[in-house]
């Protein structure tokens, strides 16, 4: 597909909003579909996202509209950037209403309980004739915002959709890498939620670089043998959307996820935060399934196992700790030292 393309992003929050803005900045026409009516309205009169991004300007080519059959007319691209809790009912009601070969695109980083599905294969059993694809990365919304440049991966196991996606979306700002792995990119962009948290509770309470360096690095492992496990390509996890993610959000107190673990450190109950945060924290969520789902398959995920036990059986964390760093000697690189 080339020239311009119509195009729309379901979901008017955060992430929506600056993927929407930047495909719009790149010369496209794009309705951000959002069920608030009058934040929709308020977007179109002030060019603006105040409820979300209060400050960032949109380009005059995104239209805000609380209608999704509007929203999705004669659009060529669909990108839905709502929580995993409402994708799949969202996803359904676009199922009726666009054609099959219109491309659908997941920027949803979370996991479906029944069945532990991930976004792209609800997509599959939803659209099952359209195009699919998923992007992820080291994503911020605040700092695409603000300009920084960012870069994620455009993932499908169709060509068509990286390159399209490639083209819509990427600019001096925001640079698009391709990878036919969808699973794989997606995987790394749920779970990297969960040690977000864990990183958020070791910044609160002052933990050293050392060992942050060894959190993130263990994360990595534990991820990885996860995949293997789950029949996906633990090599993926070495760029973007995996190690990238990994990093950025462990480290900004940007992250949501990071900022819920920092105020459960700091004494708040986890339904407290919940209820102060008006934006979406997908690792808790995340962290209940995963911990199921290694469980079941008699996969070690210490940092899991370790966060669900402070989070919800009120370990302390300094034993938590201790029974983490105190196991057997394991493999450092044990991804690439097993077959896979
Ligand atoms: N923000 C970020 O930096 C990034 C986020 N992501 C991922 O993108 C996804 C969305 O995140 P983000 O934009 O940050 O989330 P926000 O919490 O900022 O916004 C969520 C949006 O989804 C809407 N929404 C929620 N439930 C429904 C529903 N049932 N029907 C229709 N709309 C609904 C909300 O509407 P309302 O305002 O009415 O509640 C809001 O517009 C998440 O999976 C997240 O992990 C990925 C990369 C970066
Ligand atoms: O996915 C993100 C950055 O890539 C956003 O992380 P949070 O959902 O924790 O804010």
């Amino acid at each position: 597909m080339t020239g311009q393309h119509t195009v729309a992003v379901l979901g008017g929050g955060s992430f929506g909003t600056v993927i929407g803005n930047i495909i719009a900045g790149n010369g496209h026409r794009v309705a951000l579909w959002l069920r608030n009516q009058q934040l929709a309205m308020r977007i179109n009169a002030t060019h603006e996202n105040g409820d979300y991004l209060p400050g960032y300007r949109l380009a005059s080519g995104l239209t805000a509209t609380s209608n999704l059959q509007e929203a999705l007319a004669g659009v060529d691209i669909v990108f839905v950037a709502v929580p995993s809790k409402s994708f799949r009912d969202v996803v359904r009601s676009v199922a009726e209403l666009v054609p099959a070969d219109t491309m659908i695109v997941s920027l949803t980083k979370g996991i479906e309980p029944s069945g532990f599905r991930l976004m792209s294969e609800i997509l599959r059993e939803e659209l099952p004739a359209n195009p699919l694809g998923v992007l992820s990365g080291p994503n911020l919304a605040r700092e695409i915002a603000e300009g920084h440049v960012s870069a994620s991966v455009a993932a499908s196991d169709n060509p068509d959709v990286t390159q399209t996606l490639h083209q819509v979306l990427h600019c001096n700002a925001f640079l698009v890498y391709a990878s036919q792995d969808m699973y794989g990119v997606e995987l790394g962009g749920a779970l990297k939620n969960i040690y977000a948290i864990l990183s958020g509770i070791g910044a609160a309470l002052a933990f050293g670089e050392n060992t942050m360096g060894m959190l993130l690095t263990r994360a990595l492992a534990e991820m990885s043998r996860f995949a293997v496990e789950k029949g996906a390509n633990p090599l993926t996890f070495l760029g973007l959307s995996g190690v990238g993610d990994l990093f950025v959000t462990c480290s900004s107190p940007l992250s949501r996820n990071y900022q819920l673990g920092m105020a459960v450190a700091r004494g708040q109950p986890i339904e407290a935060v919940l209820a102060g945060m008006d934006q979406v924290a997908e690792g808790l969520n995340t962290l209940e399934l995963v911990k199921r789902e290694a469980d079941r398959l008699h996969v070690p995920m210490p940092l899991v196992s370790g966060l669900y036990a402070i989070l919800y059986e009120q370990r302390e964390v300094v034993d938590v700790f201790d029974s983490i760093v105190h196991r057997e000697q394991a493999q450092d690189v044990e991804f690439v030292t097993r077959p896979l």
